[in-house]
């Protein structure tokens, strides 16, 4: 595994820029993912090519279904090769617990977190699906609910990792979208952080996609990002 904290999202809908990118790019710099976007479009051939090329992979396609549904495509992650897969916490202990169990059985299974609350969403959409409690307080407990379901760790904003590293010790995986770099567009996001600051408060990994992929010189992004949290 590289040492590399920046997980590229390739959120793209042509493989051929996604693959001129990944051309420019080593194991060193990057981790990858691949969501539901590019593996709708290019399927499990494209994620193989990725691993083929020695990258750490993290599917993202976040099973959420019945306990015996997520834990079987689990599986099926696993057989792609990648290095971390994910399913929404939010299908409850039994679906997760199902899920570690099956990948506990392989000789090298990948890392398997759970999606907590969505960098997308804040106190007024959380409110508006009916749970009435702060990000935070959510987020804490859909993290808790999946370590002790036997997780490798969960997606959450950068803004919770300071809470969430004082019930958690550094094991256990924090891999935060919704980073932002200064000067970086916001769209959607809006539990955001930037780089450095995400790094001060305790996260693992960062998830960043456009702010790299949409720049006018990708490879100068990812570069100035990965100079920002140099220790
Ligand atoms: O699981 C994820 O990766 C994820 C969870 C989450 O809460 N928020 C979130 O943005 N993501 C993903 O992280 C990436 C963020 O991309 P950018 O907003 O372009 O940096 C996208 O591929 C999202 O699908």
């Amino acid at each position: 595994m590289s040492d590399a904290k920046v997980i590229v999202a390739l959120d793209f809908d042509d493989k051929r820029q996604a693959l001129d990118l990944v051309s420019q790019l080593d194991r060193s710099q990057c981790k990858l993912k691949v969501g539901k976007e590019m593996f709708t479009y290019f399927g499990p051939d494209f994620v193989k090519e990725l691993v083929r090329r020695d990258f750490d992979v993290f599917l993202d396609l976040k099973f959420h279904d019945i306990p015996n549904t997520v834990a079987k495509a689990c599986l099926a992650a696993a057989d792609l090769g990648v290095w971390m897969v994910n399913v929404h916490a939010s299908g409850g202990p039994e679906m997760m617990e199902k899920a570690s169990t099956a990948l506990a059985r392989l000789k090298q299974p990948p890392k398997l977190i759970a999606v907590t609350v969505l960098t997308s969403m804040d106190q007024a959409q959380l409110s508006s699906i009916g749970i009435s409690s702060t990000p935070e307080q959510h987020v804490l407990k859909l993290a808790n609910m999946a370590q002790q379901s036997g997780l490798d760790g969960v997606v959450c904003s950068a803004q919770e990792a300071p809470v969430l590293r004082k019930q958690h010790n550094s094991e256990f995986l924090l891999v935060t979208p919704g980073i932002r770099p200064v000067g970086s567009q916001q769209g959607d996001q809006k539990r955001i952080m930037t780089p450095p600051d995400a790094i001060l408060a305790g996260v693992s990994y960062m998830v960043i996609g456009r702010p790299i992929t949409q720049a006018n010189n990708p490879m100068q992004a990812l570069q100035e990002i990965n100079d920002s949290i140099a220790l």
